[in-house]
Order: structure tokens, then sequence, then C-alpha cells
């Protein structure tokens, strides 16, 4: 069975193509990253270390890579062979491949009826339905009915902290024993794909948002709180009073609008948030904090993990989140030149105040009652510089 890959970074080499060899699929990972495409076809192997007490290290084969800003027309041609097709590349990223995608299922389409599926394991919610909007762009109105019946596009949620590397093998990646990989079962076409590990549901809603709104908005407060106090890692952010203070505040707050909107059970929820704090604490991972906390502006949108159960949070409690509203204006503060979009962050910030910038990134409405906490709440976060 051949599977393409998008994306041969952490989550791409250290989760997705563990778990296809495990179901003997041969993948081919795409990336612009020629140094690990050269490396992926020298070897055709690769180690994963699991970040635990005892190093556990297993050997992923059968793999190979394409650089597709070099062989653009070697990537259609592995799409259009495919059983699968999954992404891990970032979800700026996604509208940059998907010319691609609707190139090889054009090409596939010549000579092969068999369905296909196309999952993009982004931290988003709706993350292949947005794939499958940007691939319809490159194809005709004649040809969508076609599209339609032969490939799904199930949405997912991925979980496994998967550090930035620093092994002296380009390939190796050490991973936390720790995953999670749910795909919506109802938007598949054809055969679920024979892979253990993936836990097929109904409807993701409940399950993206339980683990964007718990592991992305706790992991967001080591990230920006940590970072805002002159901390490297989450971990040592971690073991600061006033963040684990914050964190459980936050997650106690997103756990609210969680268990409301969708009647979780309130002692399992507590449970998979202690899980949570502790995975974060994992001594044998070391994580960056301005890897957890990248792209503030994508993770300060409207449905992403700060503003989207800040609100949910006042909808369904009539209260407001002062936790959250601390982490969203820790993140408004986020200041590091290497990042592209915390760079523009600040440039809005300077240009129109924190107000403005969070009415433009946010899409809140200037009367919205979560800007006025949020505001606030900047002023507040200097306490903790003391
Ligand atoms: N690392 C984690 O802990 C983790 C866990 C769950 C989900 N995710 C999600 O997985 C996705 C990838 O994250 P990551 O941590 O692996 O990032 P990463 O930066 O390690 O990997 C992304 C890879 O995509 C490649 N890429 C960039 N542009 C490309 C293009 N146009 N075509 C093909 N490849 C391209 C990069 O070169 C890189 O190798 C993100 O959406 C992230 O939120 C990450
Ligand atoms: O990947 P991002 O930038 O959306 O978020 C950073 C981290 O929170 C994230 O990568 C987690 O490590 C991961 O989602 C754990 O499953």
């Amino acid at each position: 069975m051949l599977a393409v890959h998008f994306g041969a970074g952490n989550i791409g080499r250290g989760f997705i193509g563990s778990l296809l060899y495990q179901a003997n699929y041969h993948t081919t990972f795409v990336d612009v990253n020629e140094a690990v495409i050269q490396e992926l076809n020298e070897k055709q192997q690769y180690h994963v270390v699991l970040a635990a007490e005892d190093s556990e290290k297993f050997t992923v084969k059968n793999v190979s890579g394409i650089n597709s800003i070099s062989d653009p027309e070697k990537v259609v041609d592995a799409i259009s062979k495919a059983d699968i097709v999954t992404t891990a590349v970032g979800p700026n990223i996604l509208a940059m491949i998907s010319e691609f995608i609707a190139k090889g299922l054009r090409e596939r389409i010549k000579s092969n009826q068999q369905p296909l599926n196309i999952i993009a394991c982004e931290n988003m919610v709706g993350g292949s339905t947005l794939l499958k909007e940007k691939v319809f762009e490159h194809i005709t109105k004649e040809e969508q009915p076609k599209f339609n019946d032969l490939f799904g596009f199930p949405d997912a949620a991925v979980d496994r902290i998967v550090p930035n590397q620093v092994n002296e093998d380009p390939l190796e990646v050490s991973v936390e024993p720790y995953y999670e990989w749910v795909v919506e079962e109802s938007s598949i076409e054809g055969d679920t794909p024979p892979i253990d590990g993936i836990t097929f549901v109904n409807d993701l809603k409940p399950y993206i948002e339980r683990k964007l709104f718990t592991v992305n908005t706790g992991h967001a407060v080591p990230a920006y709180i940590g970072h805002y106090m002159g901390y490297a890692t989450i971990n040592e952010a971690m073991n600061d009073q006033n963040v684990q203070e914050i964190i459980k505040g936050a997650l106690t707050e997103s756990g609210e609008a969680l268990i409301q909107t969708y009647q979780f059970d309130r002692e399992k929820h507590q449970t998979y948030i202690n899980k949570i704090i502790k995975r974060f604490m994992n001594p044998y991972i070391s994580d960056e904090v301005t890897r957890v906390g990248r792209g503030p502006i994508r993770k300060l949108g409207p449905n992403d993990r700060l503003i989207r159960p800040a609100t949910m949070y006042m909808e369904v409690t009539n209260k407001e989140p002062v936790y959250l509203a601390k982490t969203i204006a820790a993140a408004l503060e986020y200041k590091n030149e290497q990042d592209e979009e915390a760079a523009k962050l600040q440039e809005m910030v300077e240009e129109q105040g924190y107000e403005k910038t969070l009415q433009s990134v946010s899409q809140l409405e200037a009367d919205h009652p979560l800007a006025g906490v949020v505001l606030e709440e900047i002023e507040e976060l200097t306490r903790l510089r003391k």
C-alpha cells in the first residue's frame, strides 16, 4: 500500500509516518526541505525514540521523499497512485499544497476509479474540510461531482507532543509515548484505512474541540506566559507556581465551556486535564516555548485555542474568563523576531494599539466584553515580571 504524506517534519516523521509504517504502507514524504528529502531517499528509514525513562527506539522503514519544488510532477504522479494521502504541514500551508493534490487526483481519475481519502492532520478545526475547499478551487465545475464521489476529506484530530529535534542524526525524532489520532468516519470514501492507532468517530467536532481547547489551550499558557516571564522551555515554565495557577485556571474555564457544550463527564474531563498537565511536565522532553507559541496571529484567531474557548465560556456561564484572558494578553505581548507572525503582530500593536489589533486578529466586536477583560489583563501581566 502506498501513502503520500505532505510534511516530513516533527509530527510527519514522528507520528503519522510511524503509524503508516506499522500499518504496512510505503510512505512517500513530500517536503520543501531538500536536506530531509535527500536523507530520506538515501537512508530509506529513520529512528523514532520514545521520550521516557527507557528511551525505547524503533525504526521506521519503507520511506522515500520528493522535493515538491524541484520535482512537482513526481508529487502529482505519487498522488495518482496513492492509497491514502495525509498532511502535517501547518494550517497556513494547506492552500499551497492544494494544487498538487488537485492535479494528482485529476491524473488518478484517468486510470483508477477507486476511492481515496485525504486526511489533514493539523491543529485546527476542519483541516481536511479546508483542504478540500482549496483543492476544489483548482478543479472545474464539471469535475466536482466525480471528485465528490471518489475522494473523501475526513477531518481529524492528532495529539502527540513532538518538539523541535536536536539530534545528530537529521532524521531521528524524539516523541512523547502518548498519542491519539481521531478521524471522522462519516466523511470517509470507500473502506476505512486499515491503520491501527486511528480511532474512527462519526462526529469529530467534540473530539477536535476537546483536544484543541485542552491540550493546545493548555500548552499556550507555559508558551506565552512562560515566554513573558523569561522561560525558554515548557518544562521550566511549568515549574513556576504562577504558570501552574494560570494553566489550571485556563483549563477549568475551557473545561467548563466544553463540558456544558458537549455534556462531557466532569470527572473524566478533569482526569483528561490532569494527564495533559503531566505530559507538559515530561522531564524527557525539552520543548521550546517558541515552538509552542509559534504563529500567534493564527492562535489568536476567532476559532482557535484562545479566543474560541473564552467566548464559549462566556456564552455558557455568563462569566468572564480570567485565566484565558491572561493567556490571550500574553499572546498579544508575544515578542519574537524569529517568528514572522509574532513580528507582524507586534507591528500591528505598535501601529494600532492592543484594542484594534485584538479586533483585527480575533475578529472580536469593539464592544465584546472579552476585549475589555483582555485589555485589563495586559496591565496585570506586568506583575508576573516582578
Ligand atoms: N509537533 C507537534 O507536537 C504536533 C502535534 C500535533 C499536531 N501538530 C500539527 O502538525 C502540523 C505540523 O507540525 P510540525 O510540528 O510537524 O511542524 P514542522 O515544522 O516540524 O513540520 C512541517 C513540515 O512541513 C514542511 N513544509 C512546509 N511547507 C511545505 C510545503 N509547501 N510543501 C510540503 N511541505 C512543506 C516543512 O519543511 C516541515 O518539514 C501542524 O499543523 C501542527 O499544528 C504538531
Ligand atoms: O502545532 P501548533 O503550533 O498548532 O501548536 C503548538 C503545540 O501546542 C502543539 O504542536 C502540541 O505540541 C501538539 O498539538 C500536541 O498534540
